[in-house]
């Protein structure tokens, strides 16, 4: 089984019946040059007449590779590029042949929003590995739903904070790193595995054999959890026998117990679940904080504006707090901005229509499959106030104006996905994020070095740096 397969947020596909549902768009925005009205029924357009490349570039799978190098500029890196210029060509809404089947391509929030909050039933996903075999797994779903919400993602804040201040000490010891995404894939497998194996897997220990090493090797991958789901059940099994259950786990919250404990899950099926959530894991927030402290080193006065406000929030405290985070409003700002400007996943939020739906003025048939094309939009001046910059003010309450028009286009802007199908692990994420960020900025100034203007990025389920990013950690006085 293939990392891809472990780590990507768009598991397999599934067929059922589904009621027909209408609907179309009704965001209105305020700017003038994004208005859009809703189209009369007379004026609705059938699927056919969905703008796109036409000729040769619709023979099923040979069309697509005509849109890359050698017939164009374009290397399939460079496909956001292509879906760039495919909307100046073509306008907010084309369609364009993936594999034997059209994508939809959707570039505008008030589209974004008509389909993501459109009904779905079951969900199904676009599968990026045809071997997926999604039936097994959908036994497991409502476990998954189920752990949705605020309760699990707080388990694990008091380890997590221990094990980012051994990370932060390590960078004081190392002054400056050659791949800052090695060095947080060890901080987030250290940080997932906590939260899936209820232990830590010793990936911040000095001269260990790294776990985050095995976890780029699939079958290790898998190795290391199905040994540590099989060790955490026989250690609550054994706790359960002797009566000390209840008493350990008011102590010490157990996510793999609660999965346990449902009973309608086997061994087998946890492991599927925890598989699933230590690969999306990893990678998706090692990521996110790679791109979050490169935007801070490049613009070293929003990095001092958010220094100050860990001053102001945090102080001299040395745990940081629920309330601390809660106040730290350009914390979360920067994260956002820093998602914006690079949209952690490289296709963009997918979704395949269960019914018959009205999109942009356009008929759309039942099994329409649509990319939500958030890294043109991220760049797009119809939505945001100088695009190509860093700028987290936008995101902030207090800033009105036209800086702030981003917050007209919420369905613009979605780094976690959005619905029932949303990322399960957002809260943990953001909170893993908030408190290495914050311990980071507090301890040290970050930079890169000087020839570095911007952060070349490539193509993978969750988008990547292309080349490996050194930083300096330049421990504050
Ligand atoms: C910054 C970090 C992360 C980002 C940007 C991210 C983003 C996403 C996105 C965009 C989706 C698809 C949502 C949709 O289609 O509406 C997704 C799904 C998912 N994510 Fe994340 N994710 C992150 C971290 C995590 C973490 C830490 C975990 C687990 C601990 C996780 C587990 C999952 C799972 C299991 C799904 C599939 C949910 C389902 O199909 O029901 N993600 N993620």
């Amino acid at each position: 089984m293939s990392l891809v397969r472990l780590c990507r947020p768009y598991p397999g596909l599934i067929n059922k019946d589904v009621k027909v549902f209408n609907t179309w768009s009704s965001h209105r925005a305020s700017t003038s040059t994004v208005v859009r009205d809703d189209p009369a029924p007379s004026e609705i357009k059938p699927f056919s007449a969905v703008p796109g490349p036409k000729g040769l570039y619709s023979v099923p799978y040979i069309g697509a590779a005509l849109h890359f190098k050698p017939f164009t500029k374009f290397s399939a890196n460079e496909i956001n590029d292509l879906l760039t210029d495919m909307r100046k060509k073509y306008g907010d809404i084309f369609k364009m042949k993936f594999g034997k089947e059209n994508m939809v391509y959707i570039n505008h929030p008030d589209d974004a929003k008509t389909i993501l909050q459109a009904h779905y039933e079951v969900h199904k996903r676009i599968s990026f590995d045809l071997s997926e075999t999604w039936a097994e797994r959908e036994k497991v779903n409502k476990g998954l739903v189920l752990l949705n919400g605020k309760e699990w993602a707080d388990l694990r804040k008091p380890t997590q904070e221990k094990f980012t201040n051994d990370f932060v000490d390590n960078l004081k010891k190392k002054k400056q790193v050659d791949d800052l995404l090695w060095e947080l894939n060890n901080y987030t497998t250290e940080s997932v595995g906590m939260l899936c194996f209820n232990k830590r897997l010793g990936c911040l220990d000095a001269g260990k054999d790294s776990p985050a090493e095995v976890a780029v090797e699939a079958r290790k991958f898998m190795e290391v959890v199905s040994t540590e789901t099989a060790n955490q059940n026989a250690f609550l099994t054994k706790l359960k026998k002797e009566g000390k259950l209840q008493e350990y786990l008011e102590k010490e919250p157990n996510f793999m117990y609660s999965l346990l404990a449902d009973g309608r899950l086997s061994e087998d099926q946890i492991s599927s679940v925890v598989s699933d959530l230590f690969g999306a894991g990893i990678d998706s927030t090692a990521n996110t904080l790679v791109f979050l402290l490169a935007q801070l080193a490049l613009n070293p006065d929003k990095q001092a504006k958010l220094h100050d406000e860990i001053q102001q929030v945090v102080g001299d405290s040395q745990h940081l707090t629920k309330e601390h985070l809660a106040k730290m409003s350009y914390l979360k700002a920067c994260l956002k901005e820093s998602q914006r400007k690079i949209f952690p996943i490289s296709f963009g939020v997918l979704r395949i229509l269960e019914s018959d739906l009205v999109v942009g003025g356009y008929q759309m048939p039942k099994n329409t499959m649509f990319a939500i094309n958030n890294r043109s939009m991220a760049m797009d001046d119809r939505f945001y106030y100088r695009p190509t910059e860093f700028l987290p003010e936008r995101w902030l309450r207090e800033t009105t104006g036209e800086i702030a028009k981003s917050k007209e286009f919420p369905f613009a802007h979605k780094p976690f996905g959005f619905g029932p199908r949303a990322c399960i692990g957002q809260r943990f994420a953001e909170n893993e994020i908030f408190i290495a960020a914050t311990k980071i900025v507090k301890n040290f100034s970050v930079s890169m070095p000087p020839d570095v203007k911007d952060i070349k990025t490539t193509l993978k389920i969750f988008t990547t740096p292309s080349e490996k990013i050194k930083m300096n950690f330049v421990e504050r006085q």
